[in-house]
């Protein structure tokens, strides 16, 4: 069997990961450059340090009490020492102070990175929300952030070791100038031969990070149903997939490991080569002078050190870079379609017009076509058609949540595109088919992060919605945790408390879609009493299945194959639409 689920999506790589990581650590330009500042001098006393025990060494061994020569000078052995320890202490408190900068920029990019991508997600446009994979978010906020934090960690090491480098090649300069030539010589021919290693990784890299999204969204869509495997007995079936996305990652995974193990260790060997071939150049030409010949060794095993560390840097690089592509990819994705955030405030939000609307989800979709209809204000409308007919993505036009394809949405002659969204969010609320609870209390689920409502308040939408005997019989009343998602209500009990949800904001118009139709008989007569009881003081536009839920309103919309077939009182629509009446001869309404 086929598993259909999602792939990543975006295409990553429309700015390069380098470009993206500079942009990424612009703002952070002073610590960068403090982080530079302190390796460099950290390394200078490092290769000073090496010069003097050097030189104290030939001189000890030689049986003279003073070292060099350095540019013909000579400097006693005491203070020699002197300033070997010196430069070492320094070089510790140095360090240090770099380790700590590089710590405080990874945290904070790390920080910066988790910020940018949620509030690029929470600003977004509902459709590009509702059309975002499964788990990818999650997983971009985990595991790409912690890699886009790794990277810039492993940069701030590159940093440190490449001006290490530099400046043990100053000191070489100082000691012996052929000899640090042909060191960098080295370096550099070893760092070009391995740069095709260095691609490979990228692309793998970038493959692992494919990887990682896919096996993210099948994983969470298969959390979610859970319920139906059990019923179903398909336990096996998912064991399967499962074993075979993680497989799917862990190779892609383990070959980038591979490559990025071996490139340190072929460098490695490449380096040394590199010196063995140096001392046995100056072995050839005579060159025999101790002093010079053990300072240059010592500096250039230790340049090779740092080249290494280099070395190592830019493969892990070259492998993090595709998390920064995509996270990048992603954010712009997002804030491309940015919710829609207009400043009109208009004296009401009806009357209400649809002015010739429709929707497309796809140029080859269209959902809804050219809907024309007015609301007044106190006017319960109710929405009934066909599964698939376009009842629902009617609601989400009318709750702003997608801009018409084409046609006016006005609240009040005001363009919807226009209005105020804080303005609009304390006017217009929403019931959907699935109550969508949190963990949190009772009070937490009605009030849902709104300020200023007042217990009152609470009492009295959960009056109105007909939960309130229900939320007194529990333990801690409206401070009662209501446990994971909601877990310890009913559904008829769930779908109440997301009506006094909506209404604890005294909403001026109401869409539900489809709120009875998971219910119990029982339930839905309380929900029916709710809307009987609430009509003319706000406007309602319902969308059920159910027809006796919509008795109480005054007039019905008929929407068949993403068209309005009629729009009219009950009464009237007897006598003009089949659909109606059917409808009701299937509800067993005479
Ligand atoms: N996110 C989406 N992307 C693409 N097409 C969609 C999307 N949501 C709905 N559609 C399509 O738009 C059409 C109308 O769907 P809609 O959900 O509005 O119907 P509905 O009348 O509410 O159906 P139901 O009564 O079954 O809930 C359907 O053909 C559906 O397949």
């Amino acid at each position: 069997m086929k598993w259909p689920f999602r792939k990543a999506g975006a295409k990553p790589g429309t700015r390069s990961g380098w470009a993206v990581m500079r942009t990424l650590l612009m703002p952070h330009k002073g610590r960068i450059t403090l982080l530079s500042l302190a390796s460099l001098a950290a390394a200078m006393l490092e290769a000073m340090f090496i010069v003097l025990l050097t030189g104290i060494g030939m001189a000890l061994v030689g049986g003279k009490g003073l070292v060099g020569p350095a540019y013909g000078q000579y400097l006693p052995i005491n203070i020699a020492l002197i300033a070997a320890a010196g430069s070492l202490v320094l070089r510790v408190v140095l360090s240090l102070v770099a380790v700590q900068l590089s710590a405080d920029l990874t945290a904070v990019v790390s920080t910066e990175q988790r910020q940018r991508l949620s509030h690029a997600f929470l600003r977004t446009s509902w459709s590009v929300q509702q059309a975002d994979p499964a788990g990818r978010l999650q997983e971009l906020l985990t595991s790409f952030v912690s890699r886009i934090t790794q990277a810039v960690s492993v940069l701030a090491t590159a940093i440190t070791a490449s001006l290490s480098l530099v400046a043990f090649l100053l000191a070489g300069v100082a000691v012996d100038l052929v000899s640090t030539v042909a060191v960098l010589f080295a370096l550099s021919l070893v760092g070009s031969v391995l740069s095709p290693m260095r691609r490979s990784i990228r692309r793998r890299s970038a493959k692992n990070a494919r990887a990682g999204l896919d096996f993210a969204n099948a994983v969470s869509e298969l959390g979610a149903l859970g319920l139906e495997m059990q019923t179903y007995g398909t336990r096996r079936a998912f064991e399967g997939r499962i074993d075979e996305l993680t497989v799917e990652s862990t190779v892609t995974q383990r070959r980038t490991q591979v490559l990025q193990g071996a490139q340190p260790q072929i460098y490695t060997s490449l380096a040394y080569g590199a010196v063995l071939a140096g001392v046995g150049v100056l072995f050839l030409v005579g060159f025999r002078n101790l002093s010079i010949i053990g300072a240059v060794m010592l500096l250039m095993l230790r340049s090779l050190s740092y080249g290494q560390q280099l070395s190592n840097a830019s493969a892990s690089i070259a492998g993090f870079l595709p998390f920064l592509e995509w996270v990048e990819e992603v954010v712009k994705g997002y804030a491309d379609r940015p919710a829609p955030i207009g400043t009109v405030r208009p004296a009401s939000v009806v009357p209400f017009e649809a002015d010739d609307v429709s929707y497309a989800y796809t140029p080859d979709r269209t959902a809804l076509s050219d809907v024309t209809f007015r609301l007044e204000p106190g006017e319960a409308l109710g929405v009934i058609g066909p599964s698939g007919a376009g009842k629902s993505t009617l609601a989400q036009l009318l709750l702003g949540l997608r801009p018409p394809s084409t046609g006016t949405l006005r609240a009040d002659g005001v363009p919807l595109e226009d209005i105020d969204r804080d303005w609009w969010s304390d006017r217009v609320a929403f019931v959907a088919q699935d109550a969508r609870l949190f963990t949190g209390t009772v009070a937490e689920n009605i009030r849902f992060f709104r300020e200023g409502i007042t217990e009152e308040e609470l009492r009295f939408a959960a009056r109105q919605a007909n939960i309130l005997a229900d939320i007194e019989a529990l333990p801690h009343g409206f401070d009662t945790h209501l446990g994971e998602r909601g877990s310890q209500l009913s559904g008829g009990q769930r779908q109440r408390l997301s009506i006094a949800r909506a209404l604890v904001g005294k909403p001026e118009l109401l869409i539900l879609d489809e709120p009875t139709s998971a219910l119990d008989g029982v339930s839905e007569s309380l929900i029916r009493r709710t809307l009987a009881d609430l009509h003319g003081r706000l406007t309602v536009v319902i969308i059920a299945h159910r027809m006796s839920t919509l008795d109480i309103c005054d007039r019905i919309m008929v929407i068949e194959a993403g068209r309005m077939t009629a729009l009219d009182t009950p009464s009237a629509l007897r006598a003009d639409s089949e659909f109606y009446r059917n409808a009701l001869a299937v509800a067993g309404i005479a």
